[in-house]
């Protein structure tokens, strides 16, 4: 039974001594369960997460290999902190040597090792959404709308999701538009091949059909993973469960975690019916759903629970808490987006030094990253370090890639997908035409794109001027592979940024110093990490593999920064202390998802934020924000009136207690200069 009686909070300690918490029985049984198939279904913050960590150590105490184990998590993020909680539990060792990655990282070093069985050669590479969607530019019969780009790429990433292949998709086709897609869809695979490239959809599909079709391959690699743990199983789409089924067989050696509530990824192509769908594969499937929140206040629960509670249930799941009932939930009533991003970082300047806290403890998330640049702004006023987190990533950002392609060529002269990004940015005087002849005469010499631009024959059958462009493109590649085997990776950055003219193209037509400055500042960040990350002169291969990694991870560990995140990618983490901005009709539910209906999913992405909080929730409104320049009133989020009201406090937008909140702030700044100067 539920301990109704209420507890002091305890967080703190758990934080000190995760190792020492001992897990509640159903957890432990989820832990020692080895006899079969399991499925841990249990809403946020009853130690799913956990689970899978204790199942980890407790596979390695009872005799497993950790090579032999596999832990998929959503993102790198969670894989790297399970790695740590492993190395904390066990040994640095067995956390080194285990495999704990995102189904996409599994999924390239299947490939990585099959290669040949998955049709591809040695030192393949990993296009990015801007290539493909290069590609598909390239491919189209004539210049459309970017949007027609993007749906395309969802078409075929929705196909490849299915499993079926573009000889399948043209039989398939009904109508001459869907007859054109399954057409771009097959030059695509076949420009792919040419390249020896795969995109993101393949690191999923292509093992999955791999392992499907090819017997020997598929009983290597049953014999060769011992156990599986998936963590998030909620958000796995089709192709990923059917890997998944591919790899643990019929003995299904797997423990998978997940909550259908905080399924949030639906748009992606994630399907929650994969939970019921194990039940069905599975007839022995053992289930254990946990109860006990470790993680929130009462009254956060309550809520979390109340909102849930108004979605259609696959699974019934009741949560408590053995924590108190902890602060009333705030609802900050602000002017505009403008005022509600100041008073969120005057309160988290204040709460921090009142609690002596980290600025870790505090997140705040949003539902869309454009939300995030007032936050950034009010954030640097007050001198309080952030981290942004689910935005666009670093390594994702275009101007990173794009030198990053730079280096990728002078590491794999093959990486043809790499030349054409670099040879079109800067624009050199190389067009479309010049481009296609080149990639004739590579095929007729079966040599890469840049190899054959290397060739003083080829040049010759190249137009005049572009010919010396492209023998001048090559020219700088084979002095920057000398120059690579003199300096470092960081230093080989630097250099390749100014001599390919990139660092001019970069600022070039830019207006906005702003934009100029975070451009530059992107490039130097690369730089310095580079450097940072370079050990010592190992050569261009050794760069190529870091690179290969990099563009994978977000590799930022956040540090002691307050956490600015998307709701979609706050997924599994805690905080002490979280902010949920913008909490108004159509933003939180969205407004497109308001048109078509789809509240369900924006309900869930609610609850997944309420459940990021440890100790405090606040929510923020703003009665008006700047929408393409113009004014635009709002209306608090229809989801707000979910909340019961007894465990919810409205806070309005107060001067007084703002300035009381500011002499208080003063006086403490004073009270410790004081305490210096004793
Ligand atoms: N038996 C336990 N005793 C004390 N604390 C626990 C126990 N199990 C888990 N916790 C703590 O509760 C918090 C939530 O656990 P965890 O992150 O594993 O939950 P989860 O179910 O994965 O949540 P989410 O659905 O948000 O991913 C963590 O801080 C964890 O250390
Ligand atoms: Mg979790």
């Amino acid at each position: 039974m539920p301990n109704q009686q209420p507890q002091p909070l305890q967080w703190q300690a758990l934080d000190l001594m995760p190792a020492l918490v001992s897990l509640n029985p159903e957890q432990r049984a989820a832990v020692h369960y080895l006899a079969g198939p399991l499925l841990v279904l249990a809403g946020a913050g009853s130690g799913k997460t956990r689970v899978i960590t204790e199942k980890i150590a407790e596979l390695l105490r009872s005799g497993h290999q950790a090579e032999r184990i596999a832990a998929i998590t959503f993102t790198n993020k969670a894989a790297r902190e399970m790695r740590e909680r492993v190395a904390k539990l066990i040994s640095k060792e067995a956390a080194e040597t285990l495999q704990v990655s995102t189904f996409h990282a599994l999924g390239l070093r299947f490939l990585s090792m099959e290669h040949a069985a998955a049709g591809l050669r040695r030192g393949f590479t990993v296009l990015d959404a801007d290539d493909s969607f290069g590609i598909l530019k390239d491919l189209s019969p004539k210049a459309q709308k970017s949007d027609v780009y993007d749906l395309l790429r969802q078409l075929i990433g929705r196909a490849k999701d299915e499993g079926l292949t573009p000889e399948q998709a043209l039989k398939a086709a009904r109508s001459p538009r869907e007859l054109q897609a399954a057409e771009i869809y097959q030059a695509y695979q076949q420009r792919l091949q040419t390249f020896n490239a795969v995109d993101f959809d393949d690191l999923i599909a292509l093992p999955e059909r791999v392992l499907r079709e090819q017997e020997a391959v598929r009983l290597r690699w049953r014999e060769k993973l011992s156990y599986v743990l998936v963590d998030e199983y909620q958000d796995t789409n089709r192709t990923q469960y059917r890997l998944l089924k591919e790899l643990v067989g019929p003995r299904g050696a797997f423990t998978a975690v997940g909550d259908d509530d905080q399924s949030i990824y639906a748009w992606r192509g994630a399907n929650p019916e994969n939970l019921n769908q194990l039940t069905v594969d599975y007839p022995h499937l053992k289930v254990i759903k946990l109860e006990q929140n470790y993680r929130c206040s009462g009254r956060i629960l309550r809520c979390a629970n109340a909102v849930i509670g108004n979605n259609p249930h696959l699974f019934e799941k009741r949560l408590w808490s053995a924590h108190g009932e902890g602060d009333h939930i705030r609802i900050l009533n602000c002017r505009d987006d403008q005022h509600e991003a100041e008073r969120i970082a005057a309160e988290i300047v204040y709460k921090r030094e009142q609690q002596k806290a980290l600025w870790s403890d505090f997140a705040i998330l949003y539902r869309g990253n454009h939300q995030a640049r007032a936050l950034e702004q009010a954030l640097r006023l007050a001198r309080a370090p952030y981290h942004l987190s689910g935005g666009q990533a670093f390594f994702d950002r275009a101007e990173v890639r794009d030198v990053l392609a730079y280096l990728r060529l002078i590491a794999n002269p093959d990486d043809d997908a790499a030349f054409l990004r670099a040879v079109q940015v800067p624009k050199r005087e190389i067009g479309t035409i010049t481009l296609e002849k080149l990639a004739t005469l590579a095929g007729s010499k079966h040599v890469s794109l840049l190899k054959a631009a290397e060739s003083i024959e080829v040049q010759k059958q190249l137009a005049a001027r572009p010919g010396a462009q492209i023998a001048e493109f090559a020219g700088l590649f084979r002095h920057w592979r000398e120059a690579a085997t003199r300096m470092g990776a960081g230093d080989l950055t630097a250099l390749v940024i100014q001599e390919s003219g990139y660092a001019q193209h970069l600022v070039a037509g830019l207006r906005d110093p702003e934009s100029k400055a975070r451009r530059e500042e992107n490039m130097q960040e690369l730089v310095r990490f580079l450097r940072e990350s370079d050990k010592g002169r190992d050569g261009l291969s050794a760069l190529a593999n870091q690179l290969a990694l990099i563009s994978f991870s977000d590799r930022d560990d956040p540090g002691n920064a307050v956490r600015l995140s998307t709701l979609h990618a706050s997924k599994g983490l805690e905080f002490r202390h979280v902010w949920l901005v913008g909490v108004e009709d159509g933003t939180l539910p969205h407004q497109g998802a308001i048109d078509e209906g789809r509240l369900e999913e924006e309900r869930r992405l609610f609850y997944v934020g309420i459940t990021r909080a440890k100790e405090s929730l606040t929510m923020s409104v703003s009665q008006q924000k700047k929408r393409f320049g113009e004014m635009e009133r709002l209306k608090p989020s229809r989801f707000l009136r979910e909340l019961p009201e007894t465990d919810v406090r409205q806070e309005g937008d107060d001067p007084e207690r703002e300035a009381e909140e500011k002499r208080e702030r003063n006086l403490s700044h004073f009270a410790r200069i004081a305490d210096l100067l004793k």
